[in-house]
C-alpha cells in the first residue's frame, strides 16, 4: 500500500517546459504531487521539479524521467506552424509509440495524452462538435495529420489486462501568458498591417480556452483515469464552453494591447484561395526562397468557419468545469503580454 500511494503522487510531464506543460506543472504541484519534465529543452528552473533532459524521438532518452511514477503527461508536440513533415511524423506518431512502449516496460498505469481538437476538423462548420465526430479523413495540415495518428495510438494503447490506462484531451485554442504561438502571432500580423481586415462576415464562433483550464483537464482526467472507469481508452473536448467569434476575440487581444482591430470582412472563399494558391507558389519557390505565408489555408479556415466543441463528456464523466471564465481569461493574457503592446 505504501510503496503504491508513494508512486500514486508521482507523475511525469513529457513536454512540461512547453507553454500548455508549464501549466501543467504548476497545477501538479499545487496539488502535491511530485513531478519530474522530460523535454529537449530545459526553460525554467524550480527546485521542487525534476528535469530530464532528452528526444522522446529516443526511447533510451525516456526511461530515466518516468522510472517509478504512476502517471505521464504527454505533451510534446513540434509547433503546428513547423513544416517539417518529417519532423511532426517522428515525434507526433514514432514519438508517441515510444513512449508507451517506454510506459509499459517501466510500469507506469496512466497516460493522459494532450491530443487536439482539430484531429476531426476539415475546414468546415462543426457546430457543437462532440467526440463521436469521425476523425478528419483529409487533415488540413500535416500536424493535425500525425495528431490523428497520435490519439488513435494512444487510445488503442488501453489496456486493463495490463493495468495500463490512457486517455486523450481534445483542448482548441489555447491561449494565456507564455503561449508561443496564438498571441505573438497576431501581434506580428498586426504590426506588419495584416489586421485591417477581417476574414468572413466575423459571426463565425469558434473555442479559445484558457490554458489553466486545460491544465485543470488534465489533471481531472488523471485523477479518474482507473480501472472499470468509464474514462478508459476515451478522447474529452476540454474548453471553456464559451464559444465566441473568432474576431470579437482576436479584436479584444488587440485592442486590449493597443493596436486596430479589423472593421471590414472580406469573402472568405476568396481570401481561402488566395491562400492555397499562395500556400502553392511559397512550395514552388521553396528550393529558391523559404517564405512563410502568415495566412494559411488552415489559418483562414480557422478564422472563417465556425469550429467550437461540446465538453458534455468531460462535464459528465470527470466533473469538469472551466475553473477561469473567458472574459477572466482574456483580462489576464492581455495583463501578461504588456511587452507586446503597440506603443506608436
Ligand atoms: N496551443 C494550442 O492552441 C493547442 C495545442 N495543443 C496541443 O497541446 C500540446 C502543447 O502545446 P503547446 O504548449 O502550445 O506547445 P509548445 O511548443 O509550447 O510545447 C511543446 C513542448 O514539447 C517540446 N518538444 C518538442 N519536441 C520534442 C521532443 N522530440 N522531445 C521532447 N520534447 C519535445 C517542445 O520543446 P521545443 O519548444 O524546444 O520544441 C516544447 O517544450 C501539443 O501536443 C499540441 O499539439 C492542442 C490544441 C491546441
Ligand atoms: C488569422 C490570424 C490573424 C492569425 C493570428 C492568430 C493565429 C496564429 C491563431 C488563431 C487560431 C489559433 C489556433 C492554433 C494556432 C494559432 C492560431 C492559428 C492551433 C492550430 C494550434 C494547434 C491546435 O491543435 C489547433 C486546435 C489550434 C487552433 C487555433
Amino acid at each position: 500500500m505504501a510503496t503504491r500511494s508513494r508512486k500514486g503522487k508521482k507523475c511525469t510531464v513529457i513536454g512540461g517546459c512547453g507553454f500548455l506543460g508549464r501549466y501543467i506543472v504548476e497545477r501538479l504541484l499545487e496539488e502535491g504531487y511530485t513531478v519530474s519534465v522530460f523535454d529537449i529543452a530545459k526553460t525554467f528552473e524550480d527546485d521542487r521539479v525534476k528535469f530530464f533532459v532528452g528526444d522522446l524521438c529516443q526511447e533510451k532518452d525516456l526511461a530515466p524521467a518516468i522510472s517509478d511514477v504512476q502517471t505521464v503527461f504527454h505533451c510534446a508536440s513540434p509547433p503546428p506552424s513547423s513544416d517539417d513533415r518529417d519532423l511532426f511524423y517522428r515525434v507526433n506518431f514514432v514519438g508517441t509509440k515510444n513512449i508507451i512502449s517506454a510506459c509499459k516496460k517501466a510500469g507506469v498505469q496512466k497516460l493522459v495524452l494532450t491530443s487536439s481538437a482539430s484531429v476531426v476538423y476539415e475546414g468546415t462548420d462543426i457546430k457543437n462538435g462532440t467526440e463521436d465526430l469521425p476523425y478528419a479523413k483529409k487533415p488540413m495540415d500535416y500536424y493535425t495529420e500525425t495528431k490523428v495518428l497520435q490519439e488513435k495510438e494512444v487510445l488503442a494503447a488501453n489496456s486493463p489486462e495490463e493495468n495500463f490506462f490512457t486517455v486523450a484531451i481534445r483542448p482548441h485554442g489555447i491561449f494565456g501568458p507564455r503561449d508561443r504561438q496564438l498571441v505573438p502571432i497576431l501581434v506580428d500580423t498586426a504590426r506588419a498591417g495584416k489586421t485591417k481586415f477581417m476574414i468572413g462576415n466575423g459571426e463565425n464562433l469558434v473555442d479559445f480556452t484558457y490554458v489553466v483550464n486545460v491544465a485543470h483537464g488534465h489533471l481531472l482526467a488523471a485523477e479518474h483515469l482507473h480501472k472499470d472507469s468509464p474514462v478508459c481508452g476515451k478522447a474529452f473536448h476540454i474548453t471553456n464552453d464559451e464559444p465566441i467569434p473568432f474576431w470579437t476575440f482576436m479584436s479584444r487581444i488587440l485592442e486590449g494591447l493597443n493596436y486596430p482591430s479589423p472593421k471590414m470582412g472580406l469573402p472568405y472563399l476568396l481570401i481561402y484561395y488566395l491562400a492555397a494558391f499562395l500556400q502553392l507558389l511559397c512550395l514552388l519557390l521553396k528550393p529558391i526562397k523559404e517564405i512563410k505565408p502568415t495566412f494559411t489555408p488552415m489559418r483562414v479556415a480557422l478564422a472563417g468557419t465556425y469550429h467550437y466543441y461540446s465538453c458534455q463528456r468531460a462535464k459528465q464523466l470527470m466533473g469538469y468545469k472551466p475553473v477561469v471564465p473567458l472574459d477572466e481569461g482574456i483580462k489576464l493574457t492581455v495583463k501578461g503580454y504588456a511587452h507586446l503592446q503597440n506603443n506608436n
